[in-house]
C-alpha cells in the first residue's frame, strides 16, 4: 500500500518497507525462488561492499564500490512471479516458456537493456536522428555473405578480429566494419514467417560491462501489414545482429537482438533482472527505452497494467516485473540475514520532461519543477514527491496514477504517443548491523522511458506536436553525446558537452556519471 500519499514530499518516513500482508511475492515454496539463491548472494552482498555502503559515522560518508562482484552463478535467473501468483492475484503467470505473442515482422527496432557500472564509462546511447531505426552500433556495410549456419543458436559469436566493445569499455558488441561477426541463414523477409532466435541469459556480462544494448524488434501492426503486406526492411541473422535491406545494405551487431516472439518475460529475465541484482548489490542501474515513436518503448516498459491486481497480463512489461522480483528478493534477503537486523526501505518518484519542463507525474499539480544540484545531494529535482513503498501493488497505484497524467497524443505513427520523457525512479535503501557497525547502503534504479524519436515528415507532426518533437529530438540528442562523452573520458580525452541545455540529461548525470547504465533502444 502506498503511504501517506502526497504527504511525504522529499521527507520520506523511515519505516520499514515491508508491510504485514503484503507478500504478494514471498515464494510460496521456500525450495522455489528467491531464498535459494538468496542465500548464496547474501553472501555475494555481504562479501562485495556496495558502491554506496556506508557505515555512519566513523567510518565517513565515503561511498565507495567494493569488489569483487558476486559470483554470476549465484545470481538468481528466476522470476518470483509464480510465488505472487499463488499468494496474491490468484494467478499463475506464465514462465519463459510461455507460448510467444505471436510472429510476425516488423521494420522498427526498439529496445533495451542492462549495463552495470563499475568504473568504467558508459556506451552509446545513439544521438536521436531524423532517420527512423535503428542506428546504434557501427554498421557493417554490403554484407551478403554466405550463410555458414550458425543455425539459431543463442551463444554469442565469435568476435573475430576485434573484441566486444573494441576496447572502448563499451557494454556493447560493436560490429566490425567489413567483418560480419555471424554469418546469416537464408532469410526471408516477405512472408508471415520470421526465424526466431533464442535469447541467451549471460550474468556474467555484468561483471565486465557497463552498458548492454539489446535490440527489439516488434510485430507487424494491422495497418503495416496492410500497407506493406509482410515486407519488411529488416532481416535478422542471428540473436546478435540484424541487418537493414536498404542500399546498401547495412548489418549492425548488438548484445541481443530480441526477435518479434520474444515475449516480455524472456525480454525481463535477460535485461530485467539483472538490474534488480545490481541494485541488490548496491548499484545503480538504469533502463533507457529509445526508439523512434510507435515502435514498441511504453509497451516494453509499461506493458499491460490496468488489471494487474485482477488479472495479471502475459503483457505487462518490464517496470512491474521489476519490482515483482524486486521485493521477492528484499524479503527473502531480510529473512536470511535477520542476525543482522537487515532491513530495506524504497522510495519512488515519477516525473516526466515536457518541453524541457519537469512535472511530477505523481502530483502534477507540480509543474515546471526546478533541477538543482548540491554536495549531499547530488542533482535532484526540488519538491518532487518521493513515496514509500512496501509491495508490487504500490508500485501498481504510482504507475496507473502517474501514467495517466502523462502527456499522450496522437500522431501518424502511434495513436497513444507519448510525447514526453518520463523516469520513474527507486531509491533502495537497506540498513544492517554487522561487527557493532551500523551499515547503510543505497542504490537508485532509474527506469526511463523516453519519447519516441520521429521524422517530422512522416509523424505528421505540425504546431505544438512539432514543437514537441523538437523538443524530444534535442533532448535525445544531447542524452547521446552525454553517454558518448563518458567514453571518451574512460580514455582519457574529454568532450564538452552543454548537458545542462536538456532536462534529461542533466537529471540523469546522477545515473550515467556514477552508475551504471541500462541502456533500451
Ligand atoms: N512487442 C510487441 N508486441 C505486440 N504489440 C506491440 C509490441 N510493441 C509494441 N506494440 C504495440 O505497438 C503500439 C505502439 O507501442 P508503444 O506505444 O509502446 O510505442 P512507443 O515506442 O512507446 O511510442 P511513442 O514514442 O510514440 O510513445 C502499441 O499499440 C503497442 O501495444
Amino acid at each position: 500500500m502506498v503511504r501517506d500519499l502526497g504527504a511525504m514530499r522529499r521527507t520520506p518516513a523511515k519505516a520499514s518497507a515491508s508491510e504485514a500482508g503484503n507478500d504478494e511475492n514471498a515464494p510460496a515454496d521456500p525450495s522455489d525462488a528467491a531464498p535459494v539463491t538468496v542465500g548464496a548472494d547474501s553472501d555475494a552482498v555481504a562479501t562485495r561492499p556496495p558502491l554506496l555502503a556506508i557505515q555512519p559515522p566513523h567510518s565517513g560518508s565515503k561511498r565507495k564500490p567494493e569488489s569483487p562482484a558476486p559470483t554470476p552463478s549465484k545470481l538468481p535467473f528466476r522470476t518470483p512471479e509464480k510465488a505472487a501468483a499463488r499468494s496474491r492475484f490468484g494467478w499463475v503467470p506464465p514462465r519463459s516458456d510461455e507460448p510467444p505473442l505471436r510472429v510476425g515482422g516488423t521494420p522498427y527496432s526498439v529496445v533495451t537493456t542492462p549495463g552495470k557500472y563499475r568504473g568504467k564509462a558508459a556506451a552509446a546511447v545513439p544521438a536521436a536522428s531524423e532517420g527512423g531505426g535503428s542506428t546504434q552500433s557501427t554498421p557493417t556495410k554490403s554484407v551478403n555473405k554466405p550463410a555458414h549456419s550458425v543455425g539459431m543458436s543463442a551463444s554469442r559469436p565469435p568476435m573475430s578480429g576485434g573484441q566486444r566493445g573494441a576496447g572502448l569499455g563499451l557494454g556493447f558488441s560493436m560490429a566490425l566494419r567489413g567483418t560480419p561477426v555471424s554469418f546469416a541463414p537464408v532469410t526471408v523477409v516477405n512472408t508471415a514467417e520470421v526465424p526466431h532466435f533464442e535469447l541467451r541469459e549471460d550474468p556474467s556480462f555484468w561483471m565486465e560491462n557497463n552498458v548492454q544494448v539489446v535490440i527489439r524488434v516488434r510485430p507487424l501492426n494491422n495497418s503495416e501489414k496492410n500497407l506493406h503486406n509482410y515486407n519488411r526492411c529488416l532481416k535478422q541473422e542471428s540473436a546478435q545482429s540484424i541487418t537493414w535491406i536498404g542500399q546498401p545494405e547495412s548489418r549492425f551487431t548488438f548484445d541481443h537482438v530480441a526477435c518479434e516472439a520474444v515475449n516480455q518475460e524472456v525480454l525481463f529475465r535477460v535485461s530485467g533482472l539483472p538490474m534488480v541484482e545490481n541494485c541488490m548489490s548496491g548499484y545503480n542501474s538504469c533502463i533507457f527505452a529509445y526508439g523512434q515513436t510507435g515502435s514498441g518503448k511504453t509497451y516494453t516498459m509499461l506493458g499491460e497494467i490496468s488489471e494487474l491486481e485482477v488479472r495479471p497480463s502475459q503483457d505487462r512489461g518490464m517496470t512491474p516485473r521489476i519490482f515483482e522480483f524486486l521485493f521477492a528478493r528484499i524479503r527473502a534477503e531480510e529473512e536470511s540475514r535477520r542476525d543482522e537486523k537487515l532491513k530495506y526501505n524504497c522510495k519512488c518518484s515519477f516525473l516526466e520532461i515536457y518541453n524541457e519542463q519537469i512535472t511530477d507525474l505523481l502530483d502534477p499539480s507540480f509543474t515546471n519543477l526546478p533541477l538543482r544540484e548540491d554536495i549531499r545531494n547530488g542533482i535532484y529535482v526540488e519538491n518532487l514527491t518521493e513515496l514509500e513503498v512496501g509491495c508490487v501493488s504500490d508500485i501498481i497505484k504510482l504507475l496507473i496514477q502517474g501514467s495517466a497524467n502523462r502527456r499522450m497524443a496522437a500522431t501518424n505513427m502511434n495513436s497513444e504517443s507519448s510525447r514526453s520523457h518520463s523516469v520513474f525512479t527507486c531509491i533502495i535503501e537497506s540498513r544492517w548491523e554487522k561487527d557493532s557497525a551500523s551499515n547503510l547502503r543505497f542504490a537508485r534504479l532509474n527506469l526511463v522511458d523516453l519519447a519516441g524519436s520521429e521524422r517530422q515528415r512522416t509523424s505528421g507532426a505540425e504546431g505544438e506536436r512539432l514543437k514537441e518533437a523538437a523538443n524530444i529530438n534535442k533532448s535525445l540528442s544531447t542524452l547521446g553525446l552525454v553517454i558518448m562523452s563518458l567514453v571518451d573520458q574512460a580514455h582519457g580525452k574529454q568532450r564538452h558537452v552543454p548537458y545542462r541545455d536538456s532536462k534529461l540529461t542533466f537529471l540523469l548525470q546522477v545515473a550515467t556519471l556514477k552508475y551504471h547504465i541500462i541502456v533500451f533502444i
